[in-house]
Parts: structure tokens; C-alpha cells; sequence
């Protein structure tokens, strides 16, 4: 079986494949001080509680947290005997080479995004995935990553005035009836969700007017079906593209290697 393990900022998620079939997804906070011991226990547990045996031959990893690569590794090496494809490092091949500044080091999940993306539709993508920040990743005709858009997350951003003004309190986003808030809380709301509304508008309407071809934009990340709801925002939406993604630079790799 195949353990793909998508750490984000804010959370960081595995889940289990065997061949092509889904078997099991499991979410924890991404913390760097967690140890390979700690996921062990967590993943194991979880495992069992699923019924499902650990036949785990193969890793792949996708970190935007530099750090908690460490301790995957010695739970690879420890727990499951194998040494984990880590994409962004040199010994993890790309399908598709990024064609960006000299020097710049894309964040794996935006790369991970886009092997995903061409696998389900061949190029010419803008994938807008709702993380800890909001990304948008521009996937061009032949499958490569040539450049995006980095705009502050949903709730980060709500988070954010709750910390800078003391009289903001700390709000869940959610679609507000209405525009015109007629309390705090309802104008927090309303100012990031309608915001966000224009930001994924203007943003996705700009990089199409950039490119001289037809795209089509994939919306993922916990919070893409709540910005759909309503708005005519995506053509798709793909909960499981990331982990797609993994599975096909994983493919890729034992295809190539
Ligand atoms: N289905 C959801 N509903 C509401 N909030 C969500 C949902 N999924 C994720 N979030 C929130 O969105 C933010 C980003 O989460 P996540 O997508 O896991 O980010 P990352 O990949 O950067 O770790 C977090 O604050 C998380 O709590
Ligand atoms: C932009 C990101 C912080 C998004 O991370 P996430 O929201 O998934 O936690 C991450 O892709 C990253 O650290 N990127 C490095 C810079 C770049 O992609 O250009
Ligand atoms: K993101």
C-alpha cells in the first residue's frame, strides 16, 4: 500500500491507496515538534480503528513545513522500512519541470496541485487551493508549474483582525444572507467572505487575460465548496486533488526511477 502524507501550514493529512483504490484518510495539526514515535501511535491506532492492516510498502511526501520532515523520515525508516519520495527534494522526480525565476523554491503542494490537475485534465489550469493560504497555481498546456498567486487564507485573514483590533472577536467564516453586516460578527463575515468572493474573481479573471489560452479553474481545500456555493467561481471542484497529485508523482517515480 501507498501512504501519502500532505503536510500543509495548518494541518497535515494521510492517507492511505492501494494501487489506484482508496482506502483511508486521516487529519491531524501540523506540529514540527511531533515525533515518529507520536505519528506511530496516531496512525496505528487509527489504522486498527478502521479495521484496515498496515501493508504500508511505499511514502510519498508533500511538507510546506520544512521541519517536520525529519521526523517523517524516521517513521519511514523505523515503522514502515522504506525511504519516503519527498517532492521538492532533488531525488523525487517532477513529471514536468517548473518554469519559474531562477532560484525559486514552489512550495511542494502547489507542484503536487498541478501533477494532479494535468493527470485529470491536460494543462491549461488555474488550481485555487484553500489553505492556511490561498493559492493559485497556473498549469500550462504541457503540465508544467509556471507561476501563481499567493493571497493570505480565509480564516488567517480572520484571525488576523481579531489579533490587530481589540474589539474584533474571533468569527468562523460562513456565507452571510446579506452584505450589509448590522452587528460585529456579521460584518467580519461578510467582509471576508465577499472579499474573498472578489479576490478569487478578479484574480482568476486577471491570470486568464495574462494567458493566451482557454482555461479551466479547479477550486480545492476544505473551504472551496463553501465559496462555490452560489457563484459561478470554478469549474471543478476537487477535494482530493492534492492527494491525487501524490499518488501520480508516486507513480511517476517507480515508473521512472
Ligand atoms: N471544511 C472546512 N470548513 C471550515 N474550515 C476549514 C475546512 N477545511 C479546512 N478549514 C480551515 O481552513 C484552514 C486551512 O486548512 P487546511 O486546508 O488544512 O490548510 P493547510 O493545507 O495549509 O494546512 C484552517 O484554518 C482549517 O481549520
Ligand atoms: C504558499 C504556501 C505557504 C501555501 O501553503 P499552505 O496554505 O498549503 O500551507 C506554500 O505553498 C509555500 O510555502 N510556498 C513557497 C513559496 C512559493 O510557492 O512560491
Ligand atoms: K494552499
Amino acid at each position: 500500500m501507498l501512504l501519502c502524507i500532505d503536510c500543509g501550514n495548518t494541518n497535515t493529512v494521510f492517507s492511505v491507496w492501494n494501487g489506484s483504490e482508496f482506502v483511508a484518510t486521516f487529519r491531524t495539526a501540523t506540529e514540527h515538534q511531533r515525533t515518529a514515535d507520536q505519528y506511530w501511535v496516531w496512525f496505528s491506532q487509527l489504522m486498527e480503528h478502521r479495521g484496515v492492516p498496515i501493508e504500508i510498502g511505499d511514502v510519498i511526501v508533500s511538507s510546506t513545513v520544512p521541519r517536520v520532515v525529519f521526523n517523517l523520515r524516521v517513521l519511514c525508516d523505523r515503522y514502515f522500512d522504506t525511504r519516503p519520495y519527498v517532492v521538492g527534494k532533488p531525488d523525487c522526480l517532477l513529471p514536468v519541470q517548473p518554469r519559474v525565476d531562477a532560484g525559486t523554491q514552489v512550495g511542494p503542494d502547489r507542484l503536487v496541485n498541478t501533477a494532479g490537475a494535468f493527470d485529470r485534465h491536460g494543462g491549461d489550469i488555474i488550481v485555487v487551493d484553500f489553505g492556511t493560504a490561498t493559492t493559485f497555481d497556473v498549469v500550462a498546456h504541457d503540465g508544467a508549474y509556471v507561476g501563481g498567486v499567493i493571497a493570505p487564507g480565509v480564516n488567517l485573514s480572520l484571525e488576523a483582525l481579531h489579533m490587530a483590533a481589540a474589539a474584533l472577536p474571533h468569527v468562523d467564516v460562513t456565507r452571510p444572507q446579506k452584505v450589509i453586516g448590522t452587528n460585529t460578527v456579521a460584518c467580519m463575515q461578510t467582509g471576508v467572505f465577499w472579499g474573498y468572493i472578489g479576490l478569487v474573481r478578479e484574480v482568476t479573471a486577471r491570470i486568464k487575460g495574462e494567458y493566451d489560452r482557454e482555461m479551466r479553474i479547479v477550486g480545492t481545500g476544505g473551504l472551496a465548496p463553501l465559496f462555490a456555493s452560489g457563484e459561478v467561481l470554478f469549474d471543478d471542484i476537487e477535494d482530493d486533488l492534492t492527494m491525487h497529485g501524490l499518488t501520480v508523482i508516486h507513480r511517476y517515480n517507480k515508473e521512472n526511477a
